[in-house]
């Protein structure tokens, strides 16, 4: 598995812009080395454009985004790749891969000279075999992408982004086809990586007892970022997704435990 060895990521001023209006502004976000930030945020609010400014994917139109203080989109694109892993909401293909061959795309940044993309090099194999055992996918090596279910797509999404040993991890809503058990042992597994990992969740208990900040998003602007039990408050719950719901600590892990009663118009006060 990759070593702890995340970096410090920066996100300085960031906007962006489409269709004639700013999709999100002013994002100031700080993540520490090794520390899981959840995104937090309803539909819309901009957390897939977040994340996809901070993989490199798109530019912002104004502000920067740091690696160790490095300009991510100033880095040679090969170098980027190396350093962020990314895990997409939905990510499509309709290549004829095997899950394998899936997670060998994640070694292709660190490949140098003209090796055909699925001849992996002596030494290589590890790393893959190590990720597809990572991400619980060792018995699908085999099998055809196109027949995997949606759980077992996300599972070998994240195989590739751990076959790629990047410095920052993100993961657009990567418990979203994942059964309790197996969402609980993804965040688990993301943790104990000890790398950069920004998370966009819905779930606000998951988020809650895996991350160790959260940041939110709120109609393209960040409304609260912070350690977990400071951000999430029934008054943020309230205030972002109107809900109205009860915030305590949970009874076995202490980290906040939501109880939601209902939408806010509907509670009577
Ligand atoms: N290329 C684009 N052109 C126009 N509007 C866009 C474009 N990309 C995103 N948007 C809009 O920007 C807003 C933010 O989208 P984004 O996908 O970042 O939200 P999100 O918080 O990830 O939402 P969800 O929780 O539904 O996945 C949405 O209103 C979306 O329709």
């Amino acid at each position: 598995m990759p070593d702890a060895h995340g970096v410090r990521l920066e996100v300085r001023g960031a906007a962006w812009r489409a269709g004639g209006r700013d999709i999100v502004r002013d994002i100031d976000l700080v993540c520490e080395p090794g520390t899981v930030t959840g995104l937090l945020g309803p539909n819309g609010s901009g957390k897939t454009t977040l994340i996809n400014l901070v993989a490199g994917q798109t530019r912002p139109a104004a502000g920067d985004v740091l690696l160790d203080g490095r300009d991510l989109h100033a880095l040679p694109p090969r170098e980027r790749a190396r350093l962020v892993g990314l895990v997409e909401q939905q990510a499509a293909t309709t290549l004829d891969l095997t899950v394998r061959q899936v997670v060998e795309l994640g070694r292709i940044p660190h490949r140098t000279g003209r090796l055909a993309v699925f001849d992996t090099p002596p030494g290589e194999r590890e790393a893959v075999d190590e990720a597809l055992r990572f991400a619980d996918v060792a018995e699908l090596a085999d099998r055809s992408w196109q027949t995997l279910s949606g759980g077992e797509r996300q599972r070998t999404q994240l195989a590739r982004a751990v076959a790629q040993r990047p410095a920052v991890l993100l993961l657009d809503e990567p418990t979203n086809h994942l059964d309790l058990g197996h969402q609980l042992d993804f965040l688990d597994r993301v943790r104990g990586l000890g790398l950069t990992t920004v998370a966009a969740l819905h779930d606000l208990e998951l988020a809650a007892a895996y991350c160790d900040r959260l940041a939110v998003l709120d109609a393209g602007r960040l409304v609260a970022a912070g350690p977990v039990h400071e951000v999430l408050t029934s008054a943020l719950i309230a205030d972002v997704y109107g809900v109205d719901a009860t915030v305590e600590p949970h009874p076995v892990h202490d980290r906040p435990h939501v109880r939601w009663n209902g939408p806010r118009r509907q509670v009577r006060v």
